[in-house]
């Protein structure tokens, strides 16, 4: 079957990310707020006589273009589910940064869901393609349905978040990335060092008061109420992130975070010009390889074109 299917995939950050205890599979019980922002990936599925990725953009270089890119897997899974040969050519329009805590592996993986679905006409329903999702990566079910979102379990488990109006954000992008696992090594070690089992079992409680704050609207109340239990393990692993912080503070921003597992910066501002005034400011500081300007929450995976 030729022809082909464009979606359009945003990038996420954690507004809350609370860690619980490691389970024995692996993963940690989270209680996490997502919030996708208007920074994205376009994924473009074709048919094709094999199974191809091709990555585009200026960080193609740190993307597998085998096997084991996430959306080749995401392809690969929907095709078994389906009883569908793999055979598409993936191509990939990568602005997401790579391994910077944004779920750019799983924006590509929720693109390559939402196009191959489409481009194979199936009839697959939401819950269906999101357990599929869920199977390829903790943060892909969010990057399917976009928003703002309470995760649980290993982050997979979702529910919407109410929220009014739109956050305006700066986010400083590092030169040399985090690896997700070693980050919550990094968190593993740090408690057990400090002998306190409190921090694991605060981890998994629901963030009331910033869903509150959401759902107001009012960015002042929200930035106060920013968390990331994994930023002292990305503080500890990339030392330098602490100038990135407070360079963004000192540039303006209401507060600054680590997004995710890092070691991306995300600062929130008080309207769009001051987003724009605090990244200039932070451009000049050479803390950050990049800044770029972002808005959310914005909806999930869309596709964009079909022919
Ligand atoms: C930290 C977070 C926060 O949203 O995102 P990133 O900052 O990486 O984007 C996520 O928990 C990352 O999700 P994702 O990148 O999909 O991770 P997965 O592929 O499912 O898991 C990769 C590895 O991370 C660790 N992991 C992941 C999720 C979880 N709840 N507990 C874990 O301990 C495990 O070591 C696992 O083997
Ligand atoms: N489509 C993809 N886009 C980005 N990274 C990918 C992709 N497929 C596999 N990877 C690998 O996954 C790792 C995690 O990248 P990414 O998802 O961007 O970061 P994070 O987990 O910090 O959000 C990268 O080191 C990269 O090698």
């Amino acid at each position: 079957m030729m022809g082909g299917a464009t979606a359009r995939v945003p990038a996420k950050i954690n507004l809350h990310l609370g860690v619980g205890p490691l389970r024995d599979d692996g993963y940690h019980e989270l209680s996490t707020l997502y919030c996708a922002l208007s920074l994205y990936d376009e994924v473009t599925v074709r048919g094709d006589d094999a199974l191809s990725v091709t990555v585009r953009g200026e960080n193609r270089r740190q993307v597998p273009s085998d096997a084991t890119n996430l959306a080749a897997r995401a392809v690969v899974a929907l095709a078994r589910h389906a009883g569908m040969d793999p055979h598409v050519a993936i191509t990939i329009d990568k602005t997401i940064p790579v391994a910077g805590g944004m779920a750019g592996g799983s924006a590509d993986a929720a693109g390559a869901l939402v196009a191959a679905a489409r481009l194979w006409r199936l009839d697959i329903a939401r819950d269906e393609l999101l357990a599929i999702a869920a199977e390829l990566g903790s943060d892909v079910p969010f990057s399917v349905v976009g928003g703002a979102a309470l995760g649980t379990g290993r982050g997979e488990q979702l529910l919407p978040v109410l929220h009014r109006g739109a956050l305006h954000w700066v986010l400083a992008v590092s030169g040399s990335g985090l690896s997700t696992p070693d980050v919550y090594r990094e968190i593993d070690r740090l408690r057990a060092r400090d002998g306190d089992d409190q921090p694991a079992a605060a981890g998994v409680a629901r963030p009331d008061e910033l869903m509150q704050a959401l759902a107001s609207g009012d960015v002042r109340a929200v930035a106060p109420l920013l968390h990331n239990d994994l930023q002292p393990a990305a503080l500890s692993l990339q030392p330098m992130l602490r100038r990135t912080l407070r360079a963004g503070r000192e540039a303006g921003a209401l507060a600054g975070i680590v997004s995710g597992s890092g070691p991306t910066c995300a600062f929130l501002c008080a309207d769009e010009d001051a987003a724009v005034r605090v990244a200039a400011e932070l451009s000049g500081s050479g803390v950050a390889k990049a800044v770029r300007t972002a808005s959310g929450p914005v909806a999930g995976a869309r596709l964009i074109a079909v022919n």
